[in-house]
């Protein structure tokens, strides 16, 4: 469903990406693990339509080439992000943050419906919907990131190191509703520092190192992969 092939991505004279390959299947879930600075935002951002790929880069979703097109066209295409830092908006409630993920037009006649969904999976943001998102806990926010885009109704939800800063048994409820929301069958495509959590959720895998792909396989060949754990599993890995 989302084919990326040849993806660079430059910062000025720094390139980032130096044409990175990787595909998502119809309800897979796929994890990209590196290290800091491997380029893993950066192929998010540049698939949301968030930062400008290079000519000639390649990203197919659902049969349309999204490469280049504005974020909000990338969104209607069906593909929503959970942004590293959630990027909710602090000052407002629950509610309105939830609302704020529903302008999509692919997603507006079906709002209320998504809402419901987003109630189900996170029963905690009923009862939390008139609170300010910055008195929340972290763990609460993410939950709110999470249901915002979701309230776009994606068929591919990325997020970029959703585990980040949350505690381990927060980490553990993150990826249970993380492969509920993947058994519903929206596609996800995680970014994660968190290899043993996120690999056990996931299909498949792919090791992103200095903008290049350094290898890819099964998740349960990569989860037990030497050369991932001395890449990549660092303390916050053994959680
Ligand atoms: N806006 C920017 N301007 C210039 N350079 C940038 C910008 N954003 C990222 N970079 C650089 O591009 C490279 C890839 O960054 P990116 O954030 O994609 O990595 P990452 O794997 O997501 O790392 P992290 O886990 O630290 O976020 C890094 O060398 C980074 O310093």
């Amino acid at each position: 469903m989302l084919e990326v092939s040849g993806l660079a991505v430059d910062y000025g004279k720094h390139a980032a990406l130096h044409g990175v390959g990787l595909t998502v299947a119809e309800a897979e879930t796929v994890v990209i693990l590196g290290a800091n600075g491997a380029g893993k935002s950066t192929l998010l951002k540049a698939v949301a339509g968030l930062v400008r790929p290079r000519p000639g880069s390649v990203i197919d979703f659902a049969g349309q080439r999204i490469a280049g097109r504005p974020g909000h066209e990338i969104l209607e295409a069906g593909i929503a992000l959970v942004p590293e830092g959630r990027g909710l908006f602090p000052d407002l409630t629950v509610s309105e943050n939830l609302r704020l993920g529903a302008h999509a037009h692919r997603a507006r006649k079906d709002e209320a419906a998504n809402l419901a969904m987003v109630h189900d999976l996170f029963p905690r943001l009923v009862e939390r919907r008139r609170q300010t998102v910055s008195t929340m806990s972290g763990g609460e926010q993410q939950m709110v990131a999470i249901g915002r885009a979701l309230m776009s109704a994606p068929r591919l939800l990325m997020l970029d190191e959703p585990s980040l800063g949350l505690a381990p048994v927060l980490v553990g409820e993150l990826f249970a509703t993380l492969a509920e929301i993947g058994r519903r069958g929206v596609s996800l495509l995680i970014v994660e520092q968190n290899v043993r959590a996120s690999l056990s959720i996931a299909g498949r895998g792919y090791l992103l190192e200095a903008g290049r792909m350094v290898g890819e396989g099964p998740a349960t060949r990569l989860i037990n992969d030497p050369a991932v754990q001395h890449a990549f599993m660092g303390a916050s890995a053994e959680a």
